[in-house]
């Protein structure tokens, strides 16, 4: 098969600022739902031997990576979870057979990284700053997730780790500047890849160094084989996003109220489907380098296409919302509007506080811009099916919003 890239490559410009598988369906959930194996189930008939790095391993898909692989990845001995910030649930993981190794550290310092990638096989590198609310500063977030990808590339050719996935981002691509829409498209889709937000623009130069390193010598004299996932929107368990819309609803009385017309289609992926998109890519990376190494792959799954609104309501509609009115009841331009007023009062306030509302020229412009992906080239590449149906993916994630609500009260 000759090798796939294209259209959709992602290798934008940023015009502005710095730039077979053995399926065990989980069976419990996150945040103490229990809806997973106890950790390190995985057939003990195989040997034990890889140990894995996952960066950001304490972050909304992070934590679903790691327990993925210790329930899905046979091979694993020890697993290494790098993160800033590490989650009390970690110690929970150490009783089973797989090590697990929590590192605090930051991926910003190239010591901190070499000495947690010393060693590994496989580096799964998610740590990242997603920002697009104006939380954080864009030399921050270049420097997190530029800066901290080069480190982490470094490592793994200083130590002679020979195998790394990325966890790019659908933004890589689009939506674009110009507001175009990318109706369904795969990874060869032509499309104007041009970003001026930090955070794609970030994204866009962190993947650009993932793939271009792909081939180069390691500690050892062999070839680094890399590649990246693109996520669309993740939704699931731990969905911090969804707990806020579902926190402002309950806010109005239950009601949340339109502002996107329901025909603009936005790509959603469940965050288990995620996981084990990363967790099967780690593995075949090892067996198909030549195939898979220096590309990238969408993240993909049978979620419904939908705006972004109604896709929320499938869960927080069964949750008691709902969603008032078939058409957005402020127009477009009174929207944009409020989007600008927002991001001037989070200037004349950052010296008093923090103001990041969810609304702001970039988010609307996102909500607003269809961006859906419909492609096979995981499954035609490595064997990729989503582990969890669309109906399992549902469930689950309406039971963790009940769960939150009913540690709420
Ligand atoms: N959430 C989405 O919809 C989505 C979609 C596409 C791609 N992604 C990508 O997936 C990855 C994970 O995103 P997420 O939604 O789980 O975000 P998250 O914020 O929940 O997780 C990111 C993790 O990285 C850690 N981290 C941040 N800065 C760090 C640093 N300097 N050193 C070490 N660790 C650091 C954080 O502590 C956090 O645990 C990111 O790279 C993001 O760009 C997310
Ligand atoms: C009109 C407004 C009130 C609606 C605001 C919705 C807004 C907060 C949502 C819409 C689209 C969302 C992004 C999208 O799902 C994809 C990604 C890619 C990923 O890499 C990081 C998260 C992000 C940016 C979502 C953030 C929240 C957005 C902008």
């Amino acid at each position: 098969m000759g090798r796939e890239g294209g259209g959709a490559s992602g290798r934008g410009r940023c015009v502005a600022g710095p730039g077979a598988c053995r399926r065990r369906p989980p069976v419990a959930g996150l945040g103490g739902l229990g809806l997973w194996l106890q950790p390190g189930m995985a057939d003990s008939a195989q040997a034990q031997k890889l140990v894995y790095l996952v960066t950001g391993g304490c972050g909304f898909l992070g934590e679903h990576v790691v327990r993925m692989l210790l329930q899905q990845e046979p091979q694993l001995r020890e697993l290494r979870i790098f993160d800033l910030h590490l989650g009390p649930w970690l110690e929970e993981l150490k009783t089973g057979p797989v090590q697990v190794t929590a590192i605090q550290g930051d991926v910003t310092q190239a010591h901190e990284v070499a000495a947690a990638v010393a060693g590994a096989h496989v580096v799964i590198h998610t740590a990242g700053l997603v920002d697009v609310f104006g939380k954080t500063s864009p030399e921050t977030i270049h420097e997190v997730n530029v800066q901290g990808t080069r480190n982490v590339i470094e490592a793994c050719v200083q130590t002679g780790t020979r195998f790394l996935v990325y966890t790019s981002s659908m933004e890589v691509v689009g939506p674009n500047i110009k507001g175009q829409p990318f109706y369904r498209g795969n990874e060869n889709t032509p499309y104007e890849a041009v970003h001026r937000h930090p955070y794609p623009c970030s994204k866009a130069l962190a993947e650009q160094l993932v793939l271009e390193a792909n081939g180069r010598k390691v500690l050892g004299g062999l070839p680094l084989v890399t590649c990246a996932l693109r996520p669309t929107g993740i939704y699931g368990e731990g969905h911090q996003i969804m707990r806020d819309f579902y926190h402002q609803g309950l806010r109005l009385g239950g009601r949340l109220f339109r502002a996107i017309p329901a025909s603009v289609e936005h790509g959603r992926v469940y965050v288990g489907n995620v996981a084990w998109m990363h967790v099967l890519v780690a593995r075949e990376l090892q067996h198909r380098a030549a195939l898979m190494g220096g590309q990238v792959y969408f993240c993909y799954d049978n979620s419904p296409y939908k705006s972004y609104e109604d896709f929320n309501m499938e869960f927080l509609g069964p949750c008691g919302l709902r969603l008032v009115g078939t058409r957005p009841l402020l127009p477009y331009w009174l929207l944009l509007f409020l989007a600008a007023l927002n991001v001037l009062l989070q200037w004349l306030l950052r010296p008093l506080l923090l103001y990041a509302p969810l609304l702001n020229p970039y988010t609307l412009a996102m909500a607003n811009t269809t961006f859906t992906v419909s492609t096979d080239k995981a499954r035609r590449h490595f064997g990729y099916e989503p582990l969890f149906s669309w109906e399992e993916s549902r469930t689950r994630t309406i039971r963790w919003v009940q769960a939150v609500e009913g540690s709420a009260q």
